[in-house]
């Protein structure tokens, strides 16, 4: 079974995560975040699922109901959004080690021998599985997935030191100067925030890390325990995912941290040799069952297009961007290295350059967004990287009914 921690609040990733949490943002043409973790353990065959919860959680709990709801032919097969449990005298999760401890009584119903206690904030396909033997094979307690980063991203992570067997001998979570792996000043081994535990030893572990007022695994709980346990770092480049394309980028994973980084994300999945490919048959990712027809074009000029379901774009020019689902675009407007997510009109004749227009947003015809910063600024976010971001609007400027009628194709 699984513990998906998806209490995140994404504060860098404001204004996306302003009204949900981190894992409910939407990425890429169809998904949220949460979908990849979802898929890596459902295609790994694990799928007892418990998603633990905490900051704005609505948005997260609607794309659960729509997308992950499983037959309830299988009893065993589900994936459960569980709110705190107040079981401890603190109100809330105090931190992701509280957060599995409040939900501790969940595993007596499953008695699993292993438990994945996973994040839900990262883009990347991972065969669980491989851990699993990985740890079986090393008698581990504890395997921690782990990848190296940049020197100097390395206060960002839980950064691992190991033998030579990949027994961690040191876990320091962030910080201010990184040791850089033995083999490579230039990186750092940095835990991926995915780990398997024991279920003795989780449930131990956990009991002992309450007492002491121990509430979040890379600060607290995963330095203790490199000291008592048999930790092992599980390196997660020899993880192999079938079907995987020879230009893709090898271990590909990505922490989507910042709006910059997030949007990074999404053109790694562009192009004709992305580093990220989204088509692999072996390896589907899951998200909503969208049943919208499919994307019309009227006319325009396309290149490098990701588009969901049901866009109406009418003679636009539309360059190395993404769409997500029900986008109309009018005539004359101009789209490029762009997010466009669901339910936004885009007026006639509106510029666009370098934003991320997030959902239910009409942009009014003739707007220049991405041109002129500084004018930017006062109506929108702007990141250092000069990405603008829309944020989301209000469902109800843009009625499904408005919709329809705009997509009359006289013009
Ligand atoms: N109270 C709560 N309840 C439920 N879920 C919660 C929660 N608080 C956070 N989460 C979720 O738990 C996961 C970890 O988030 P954190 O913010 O605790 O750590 P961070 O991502 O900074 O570092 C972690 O992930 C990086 C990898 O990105 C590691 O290097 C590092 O050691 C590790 O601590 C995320 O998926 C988040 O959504």
């Amino acid at each position: 079974m699984a513990f998906v921690m998806a209490g995140g609040e994404g504060s860098r990733l404001r204004p996306l995560t302003a009204d949900r949490c981190k894992p409910a943002v939407p990425f890429g043409s169809r998904y949220r975040i949460v979908d990849f973790v979802l898929t890596n353990l459902v295609n790994s065959d694990i799928r007892s699922i418990y998603l633990l919860v905490q900051y704005k959680p609505q948005s997260l709990i609607e794309h659960i109901r729509k997308a992950w709801t499983v037959s309830t032919l299988f009893s065993e097969q589900f994936v459960t959004v569980v709110p705190p449990q107040m079981t401890s005298e603190r109100a809330l999760f105090g931190g992701t080690s509280d957060a599995v401890y409040q939900s501790l009584n969940l595993m007596d119903m499953h008695r699993p021998d292993l438990v994945a206690v996973f994040g839900a904030d990262h883009i990347y396909r991972m065969d669980v599985q491989q851990m699993v033997r990985f740890h079986r094979e090393n008698d581990a307690d504890i395997s921690v997935a782990a990848l190296p980063v940049p020197l100097e991203q390395a206060s960002n992570f839980g950064i691992i030191e190991t033998d030579t067997s990949g027994r961690i001998t040191g876990f320091q979570e962030k910080p201010e100067q990184a040791r850089p792996m033995p083999n490579d000043p230039q990186r750092a081994y940095a835990s991926m925030g995915n780990y398997l535990f024991n279920a003795d030893v989780l449930r131990a572990t956990l009991e002992n890390a309450h007492k002491d007022g121990a509430t979040d695994f890379g600060h607290h709980v995963l330095p203790r325990l490199s000291q008592s346990h048999q930790v092992f770092a599980y390196d997660f480049a020899t993880n192999e995912v079938p079907d995987t394309k020879p230009y893709e980028e090898k271990g590909y994973w990505r922490d989507v941290g910042t709006l910059d980084t997030y949007f990074e994300a999404h053109r790694d999945m562009l192009g004709l040799e992305p580093r990220f490919d989204l088509f692999n048959p072996q390896w589907p990712i899951f998200s909503s069952y969208y049943q919208g027809p499919t994307s019309w074009v009227t006319s325009g000029e396309l290149d490098n297009v990701l588009l969901g379901a049901a866009n109406i774009i009418r003679n636009a020019k539309i360059r190395n961007s993404i769409l997500r689902r029900e986008v109309m675009v009018e005539p004359g407007a101009q789209i490029e290295d762009c997010v466009i997510m669901d339910y936004v009109r885009i007026g006639r004749g509106a510029k666009l350059r370098h934003v991320i227009v997030d959902r239910h947003n009409v942009i009014p015809a003739g707007a220049e967004i991405g041109f002129d910063l500084a004018r930017d600024r006062e109506k929108y976010h702007v990141t250092e990287g000069g990405l603008v971001i829309v944020p989301l609007g209000d469902v109800r400027y843009y009625s499904r009914e408005e919709r329809r009628i705009g997509a009359g194709y006289s013009d």
